[in-house]
């Protein structure tokens, strides 16, 4: 009997016997996906979203803003191009309890947005959202006017006591363990009485296209925003109070969630198309077209999407991933099967993500043979033959996926827990299999 019919959690990564060729389309992109939600809930309008992201992360953040009081309905489009949800604005009140589970964008987006509402709104979730870092906008929400009881620890479980509106103004936070404070703050700031004078201060700020994200969406719906890249001062940002413009916003693929398979295209000499992969965006995942190209395949986007194609030989790569960290787990992936060490910089702040990303992808990555060290922001991979075993995930959706671009190059690895990818792909196995022509 083998190890995986005796534990129904693990999934045996199919491993690929020849060179990949496929079209794979990815769902919504989960950033754009849940910005997009709080902004049509604090617009003056209604909009709608099309092509969203279904996944734990963006219904977690559907239900906290239904329990706020915002009518967001599921329905399929007219012209019949899949799922359209329309986002209905309301007064936003408590009583309240919002299960953040161990959603990044949920945790820190809703607080503000809870500050704006009338009465108490309880925040709850997965255990390891208690760990994960919240004091920036705890803090942050204090200094602008907001009542938070949070046991005095700067992290969850709290209860923010909205009192209806708040005051903004200026404030200053040290945003270097996650982006989404700075971004949390200035997507509810049109709403807040004075807006909102952000100040980042301390070490590096990571994830800056998630924050470039922020402000696009934000002037999309016609908030007015400065900041450091159009001609503001360095670190800060402003945004004015407005009324919010319902739109029609189609949402672009998860660039992040194609990372998977553009590594099954380079790692087996074979060739992936993502259709509607954007020309221009401001999602991360983007930067993948210069990391893979540069770790041995080449791509061409053209009317058809992004074309990538692998030739079976994979080079180390020694690069700063501070702007685009959640891609770290696939390149990881990628280099422990490369024909030279890698070294991964700039990263620190994943031991803060949904697992301790770093400590994860080194012990996971040396249980099947491989030479990796922990640095103090980053990775060393030193490729070495790997082996089959148990890939461990820690309820990490990037751990998941991750695991299995190694199991495509390396038979018999199997992946424990991989319906923990619900969190941004929940048809990850059938897409894979898809991919795989199974
Ligand atoms: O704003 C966002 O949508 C995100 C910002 C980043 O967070 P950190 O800055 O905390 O890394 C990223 O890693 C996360 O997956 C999504
Ligand atoms: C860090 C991530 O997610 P979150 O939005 O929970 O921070 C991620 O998706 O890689």
């Amino acid at each position: 009997m083998t190890e995986s019919s005796v534990h129904p959690a693990l999934w045996p990564a199919p491993y690929a016997t020849g060179a990949v060729e496929a079209t794979v389309t990815v769902p919504g992109s989960k950033s754009v996906t849940n910005r997009a939600l709080v902004l049509a809930a604090l617009a003056a309008e209604p909009g709608w979203l099309r092509r969203p992201l279904r996944s734990r992360d963006s219904f977690l953040m559907a239900e906290a803003l239904r329990a706020l009081g915002v009518g967001i309905e599921e329905g399929v489009g007219a012209d019949g191009e899949g799922e359209t949800w329309r986002v209905i604005p309301a007064g936003l009140h408590g009583p309240a309890s919002v299960d953040v589970g161990n959603a990044g964008t949920v945790m820190r987006f809703l607080p503000p947005v809870a500050a704006l509402a009338d009465g108490a709104v309880r925040f709850d979730g997965d255990p390891r959202s208690y760990e994960r870092p919240l004091n920036g906008v705890i803090d942050a929400l204090r200094v602008l006017g907001a009542r938070i009881d949070d046991d005095g620890r700067g992290s969850l479980p709290m209860t923010v006591h909205g009192s209806g509106a708040l005051d903004g103004g200026s404030v200053s936070i040290d945003a270097s363990s996650s982006s989404q404070f700075v971004s949390a703050l200035l997507l509810s700031a049109p709403r807040f009485n004075q807006g909102v004078e952000v100040r980042h201060i301390g070490g590096t700020l990571p994830s800056m296209p998630h924050i470039r994200m922020t402000v696009d969406m934000l002037r999309a719906v016609g908030a007015q925003v400065d900041e450091p890249e159009t001609g503001g001062e360095p670190n800060v940002w402003r945004v004015s109070p407005s009324a919010l413009l319902g739109r029609d916003l189609t949402v672009e693929p998860d660039l992040s969630n194609a990372q998977p398979f553009l590594a099954a295209a380079l790692i087996t000499g074979g060739r992936v198309t993502i259709p509607d992969w954007p020309e221009r965006t401001t999602q991360p995942g983007d930067a993948l077209r210069r990391i893979f190209t540069e770790m041995g395949g080449s791509c061409e986007l053209t009317e058809a999407g992004l074309t990538f194609t692998g030739t079976g030989r994979i080079h180390g790569i020694d690069t700063d991933l501070s702007e685009v960290g959640e891609l770290t787990p696939g390149i990881a992936a990628v280099a422990a099967l490369a024909d030279s060490p890698s070294t991964l910089r700039g990263v620190a702040h994943l031991r803060l993500h949904e697992t301790d990303r770093l400590a994860a992808l080194t012990k996971e990555i040396n249980e099947l043979g491989g030479d990796v060290t922990e640095t103090e922001d980053g990775l060393h991979i030193r490729p070495r033959p790997l082996h089959g075993g148990v890939f461990h995930t820690y309820d990490d959706h990037r751990m998941a996926t991750a695991g299995a671009v190694i199991g495509l190059a390396v038979e018999g690895v199997e992946i424990e827990n991989v319906a923990t990818t619900a969190k941004t792909l929940p048809d990850f196995p059938r897409m894979w299999a898809g991919m795989l022509g199974a």
